[in-house]
């Protein structure tokens, strides 16, 4: 028997609907594998924990976690109670950045059942592989002066480690799929990062001869994502470029509350953490009508971690059927709750 632990964080407004709707999903599989279990600790690190105790996780958060084989949460943020970039720095890229969880990977596929809003939305099956540790993502800079004077700097921070890492892992994965890799830019208008991102990209193109390789800057890109997804394999990105197109990937599968993501730990040496794409969606909280296929998905890409592909497979075929015989939630054209449509998935997968 092997038993996985897991720590889970629902954090706030929906995570807290699609996470123990994920978990019902996830122990009904180990149940029906017989050979595994997943025992989940919850911690309740959120916007309400930060209103409590004035931080968004205890001092020795980072120690906790390094205890488990994974982390599962759902997503962070309540602008009504703690600033955005307060909420995001202090737990969500707190972890990305202390597990060293330098990769976030982000499929989007066709998904039988689902409306999507392209008039032709044909075949795709892309993987967006983003960078998840650096990039546009930093605290260096500042705010100085006041009134007309005002100003604000950012920096970006481009590590030639950072990049080829990402590259590579987009690279293998492109071998083992359609071998098609394309590298999201913006050369022309970002003068020193993403030149250097694109000299790196074709320094590490020599040694994958048989993927075929693309540069394409970030806007053209992002509109090929709406009118032709099907001519994708996998993308790599820089982290903002990566936060942007995987949320147009959710979009054109038919909503952002289908998309899964992977936050992965290379080197094994810490936990690699598992959570959708999507935010908290403060708009519809409460309600009990969060899709909660994109945290399932994500489940899934867990499963996947732990070499339990095959059960993994079958979950994302029931997630199929289930959306294609109408039972969904209202993003997606239905009118199904968020335990509707997770118990549905639970009881095919006892059927199996
Ligand atoms: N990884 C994360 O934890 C994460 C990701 C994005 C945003 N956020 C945070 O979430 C909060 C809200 O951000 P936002 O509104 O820009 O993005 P969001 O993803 O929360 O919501 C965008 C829109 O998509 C809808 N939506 C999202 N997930 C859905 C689901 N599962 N089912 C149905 N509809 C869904 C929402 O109702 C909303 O209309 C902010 O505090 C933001 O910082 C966190
Ligand atoms: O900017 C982020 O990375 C947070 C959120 O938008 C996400 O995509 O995970
Ligand atoms: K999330
Ligand atoms: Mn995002």
């Amino acid at each position: 028997m092997k038993n996985y632990q897991i720590a889970t964080i629902p954090g706030d407004g929906i995570g807290k609907e699609v996470v123990p709707a994920a978990l019902n999903v996830l122990h009904t599989i180990a149940d029906v594998h017989g050979g595994l279990s997943f025992v989940s600790t919850e911690f309740p690190w959120s916007c309400d924990y930060y209103a409590e105790h004035g931080k968004m996780m205890p001092e020795n958060g980072m120690e906790t976690l390094q205890s488990f084989e994974a982390i599962f949460l759902g997503a962070i943020g309540n602008p009504s109670i703690v600033a955005d970039h307060i909420s995001l720095w202090d737990l969500l890229l707190k972890i990305r950045r202390s597990c060293e969880q330098s990769i976030n990977i982000r499929p989007a596929k066709y998904f039988k059942g689902l409306r999507s809003p392209l008039t032709n939305p044909n075949d795709f099956d892309l993987i967006v592989v983003r960078e998840n540790s650096e990039g546009e993502y930093s605290e260096i800079g500042g705010r100085i002066h006041k009134n007309e004077n005002e100003m604000a700097i950012q920096n970006a921070v481009f590590t030639r480690r950072g990049c080829e890492s990402a590259m590579r892992y987009a690279f293998n994965l492109a071998k083992k799929r359609n071998k098609y890799l394309t590298s999201a830019t913006k050369s022309n208008g970002i003068f020193h990062t993403m030149p250097f991102w694109d000299s790196i990209f074709n320094d590490i193109k020599k040694d994958y001869p048989d993927i075929e390789t693309e540069s394409s800057h970030i806007d053209a890109l992002s509109a090929f994502f709406v009118t032709q997804p099907e001519k994708f394999d996998v993308i790599v990105a820089s982290n903002l470029f990566g936060d942007i197109l995987t949320d147009i990937g959710g979009a054109v599968m038919g909503s952002i509350g289908i998309a899964p993501a992977a936050n992965i730990n290379l080197s094994g040496k810490y936990p690699s953490m598992f959570e959708p794409v999507h935010g908290s969606a403060p708009d519809i909280y409460g309600k009990g009508i969060a899709n909660p296929i994109g945290q399932i998905w994500t489940a899934k890409m867990m499963l996947d971690h732990f070499n339990e592909e095959e059960l993994g497979q079958k979950l994302l075929d029931i997630i199929e059927e289930v959306t294609a015989d109408n039972i969904k939630t209202s993003d997606i054209g239905g009118n199904s709750t968020t335990l509707e449509v997770s118990n549905e998935i639970c009881n095919r997968l006892k059927a199996l």
